[in-house]
């Protein structure tokens, strides 16, 4: 892939080097710069503009293009504007420079997750408005706070808000993930995020003893029941080419917690754990599992939930669902592979599908490694302007469903 020099770079790239620039990275993000830079987006392309202050000190921004046909329901383009923390010593570029190599790629917190869609989804309204299209549908850009840290002061809150009630959303898009083939990655549902602690607790004494029922005993016997488990699942996915990382409930040990001296043996010990539970799975059979495994750990073994999701939802991917038919027409007709999943990861998607608004997550990404959370995540300025290629012919065609039975 080629790249102009940077006297010649494509307006809706330098954009999105801007919004890069602004540090909202977790878990401190700079929320306020965020909010003033849509506001002035939504000046310069002439849109609505409400901030919804959903908690103290945070703001959800909504943008708006209103339809011709105000009695419809509205596509909502949802992203998120927080970002996960870096290692800057692991990165070959400061990553809130926005830097572009000689080749066109751009190394910057948020390349990929996901400060490009919203830029993306900008700039295709921008085109389409300039063009001068209206659709019969109102289209809201929605820029959340909070997503990386698990939505609660952000979406959670939002969608509770008569102000999301009347935006009256009948689709939305949110984040997807990167593809590295030529075909793009499009979720319909996600695996729900169970966040575990297991606390143990035990005899204490002087750390030269045999000391039995240790906090450390029973815990140790708590992980390698999950371990093993997440082993099993793993296998199970390992052996059956059928099945995507979504399909299977994933683990990780992600913190281990206690102890004040090497000689002093503690009466508590804690392990966390990171679950990403799969759509099918029976919630109570594994939450009766978990404790299952505490309890055969010994006495004083219990657990407790700091994220525990019990709505998973699918949005139908077939044509019965209206708005997946014009989705993926536009996808076909632009040659584009679309592999639909279930998010491994969760999204602002699960509180918008729990409101019974269908959405799908989709980045339009391919050719692309998947870099999200990860050092030097980075871009190509061609696949980000591509994708905003591929919202410009998807919005109008979203905008344009035809009344639907609920509608009429
Ligand atoms: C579970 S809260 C969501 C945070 C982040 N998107 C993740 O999947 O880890
Ligand atoms: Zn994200
Ligand atoms: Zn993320």
């Amino acid at each position: 892939m080629t790249s102009k020099g940077p006297k010649e770079e494509h307006p809706s790239v330098t954009l999105f080097r801007q919004y890069l620039r602004i540090r909202t990275v977790q878990p401190k993000p700079d929320y306020g710069a965020a909010v003033a830079f849509f506001e002035e987006r939504a000046r310069q392309l002439g849109l609505g503009c409400q901030k919804v202050e959903v908690a103290p000190g945070y703001v959800v921004t909504v943008l708006t293009w209103p339809g011709t046909n105000p009695a419809l329901s509205s596509i909502l383009l949802n992203s998120h504007t927080d970002v996960v923390p870096v290692f800057k010593e692991h990165w070959s570029h400061d990553p809130f420079e926005a830097f572009k190599d000689s080749e066109g790629y751009i190394y910057a917190r948020g390349a990929q997750d996901m400060k490009c869609v919203s830029i993306q989804y900008l700039e295709a309204v921008r085109r389409l408005k300039v063009e001068g299209h209206r659709f019969p549908r109102t289209i809201h850009m929605t820029f959340v706070p909070d997503e990386e840290v698990g939505g609660h002061q952000g979406m959670e809150l939002f969608v509770q808000r008569p102000e999301f009630h009347a935006l009256r959303a009948g689709f939305a898009l949110d984040e997807g993930i990167a593809n590295p083939t030529d075909a793009f990655t499009v979720f319909y549902s996600e695996r729900s995020p169970w966040w575990v602690r297991v606390t143990s607790t035990g005899r204490p004494g002087h750390g030269s003893l045999f000391i039995e029922d240790t906090a450390a005993e029973k815990l140790h016997k708590v992980v390698s029941s999950i371990l093993a488990f997440r082993e099993k699942e793993w296998q199970r996915l390992q052996s059956n080419p059928h099945l995507k990382e979504g399909a299977v409930t994933s683990v990780n040990l992600t913190k281990l917690e206690g102890g004040v001296a090497y000689n002093v043996v503690p009466a508590t010990m804690s392990a966390s754990f990171d679950f990403r539970v799969a759509p099918d799975v029976d919630f109570k059979a594994f939450e009766e599992q978990l404790q299952s495994w505490c309890q055969a750990a010994g006495e004083g073994v219990t657990l407790e939930f700091a994220q525990k999701w019990m709505h998973p939802q699918v949005t139908p991917t077939d044509d019965s669902n209206p708005w997946w038919a014009a989705f993926s027409r536009v996808c076909k007709d632009m040659n584009l592979s679309l592999e639909p999943e279930i998010m491994p990861a969760a999204t602002d998607s699960r509180f918008i599908r729990a409101v019974g608004v269908p959405a799908l997550g989709f980045s339009p990404l391919n050719r692309t490694p998947v870099l999200l959370h990860d050092h030097d995540e980075r871009l190509h300025e061609a696949v980000f302007l591509r994708g905003v290629d591929i919202y410009t012919r998807l919005l109008p065609a979203l905008a344009s469903v035809p009344a639907l039975p609920s509608e009429s």
